[in-house]
């Protein structure tokens, strides 16, 4: 008797969260969102078979989802075991030309391979992709003291219509390629605010290992303005990773992407919080 009072109060919480999405399922009916992953959010396969649910189950809601995906640790982890030592400047990796070889050989192999097999084990259709594939991701390069590290200049839009209209999910990694043939390493914030950008999507979310931008105190700031973002890069409390992450959201608002979170993406369901229901966490950055 007791176990079915639980049992059915578990039911009316049930329809109740189904009634709270109603007007978000709405909203993102032929929505685009764009979910970077990071490589510190990539933690246990079922942390990666609870994401792949997430993407899946907005696909099933009309949603298009396209992924961008990071794995600096991964990255690091190889480097390591070549005994590498990388240098970051304001979070991006210093990259010579040996580093490249080993990021787009992690990053297009098996951090690739991983998420779309995940997504496709949940029912999906990915396709997992580099900026190479079809010049998904042109770049030119950044910065001549970072070495090997791409700044987006086109995206192939014409090739992600086609994967959405397939009700394919792209999974991308963040390589892109040179006009004299180059392959860059790109940073993975980057690289997916560059796609929000061109497809100028409804979300950009950046998963991470926090629960937000935390403020001097240490404290989640649920909504960032651009000043606020400039003044907490110049006092320091936005360092490291951080950085990008922030300076992306500001880039795609920019250009016409509605709303940027940063949000912790070892919890479950962070993605399904965030867009379907009232509990969203995290930092978002409006336009
Ligand atoms: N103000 C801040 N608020 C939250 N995290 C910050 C802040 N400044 C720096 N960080 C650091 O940024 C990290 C996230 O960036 P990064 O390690 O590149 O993550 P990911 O691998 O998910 O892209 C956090 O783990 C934290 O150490
Ligand atoms: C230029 C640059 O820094 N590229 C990143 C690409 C991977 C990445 O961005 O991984 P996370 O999202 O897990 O940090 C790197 O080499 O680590």
């Amino acid at each position: 008797m007791k176990k079915q009072t639980a049992m059915t109060r578990d039911y009316v919480a049930t329809a109740r969260t189904l009634n709270e999405a109603l007007p978000y399922l709405q909203r993102y009916d032929d929505a685009i969102v764009v979910i970077k992953l990071g490589g510190h959010a990539m933690g246990s396969d079922e942390g990666m078979a609870s994401f792949a649910r997430d993407v899946m189950l907005m696909r099933t809601v009309g949603v298009n989802p396209v992924v961008v995906h990071g794995g600096g640790p991964m990255i690091n982890d190889l480097l390591a075991r070549l005994g590498v030592v990388s240098d970051f400047v304001n979070g991006q990796r210093v990259t010579d030309a040996a580093t490249v070889e080993v990021v787009e050989m992690v990053l297009s192999g098996r951090v690739n391979k991983r998420i779309v097999q995940a997504i496709n084990s949940a029912g999906g259709k990915a396709v997992g992709l580099s900026g190479k594939d079809a010049d998904l991701i042109v770049c030119d390069q950044a910065d001549p003291e970072l070495g090997f590290v791409g700044r987006p200049t086109d995206i192939n839009l014409n090739l992600l219509q086609q994967l959405f209209q397939a009700e394919m999910i792209p999974v991308i990694a963040p390589i892109g390629t040179g006009r004299n043939g180059e392959t860059f390493n790109i940073n993975g914030d980057i690289a997916a605010g560059a796609v929000a950008a061109a497809l100028k999507a409804d979300r950009l979310l950046l998963l991470t290992d926090v629960s937000g931008v935390k403020n001097a105190a240490g404290d989640v700031v649920t909504e960032l303005s651009a000043a606020e973002v400039e003044e907490m890069t110049r006092a320091g409390i936005i360092a490291g990773g951080m950085i990008p992450k922030t300076q992306t959201a500001l880039d795609a608002v920019r250009a016409g992407v509605r709303a940027c979170s940063i949000v912790d993406g070892r919890v479950a369901n962070a993605v399904l919080l965030e867009l379907f229901t009232d509990h969203g966490a995290g930092s978002i950055i409006r336009a």
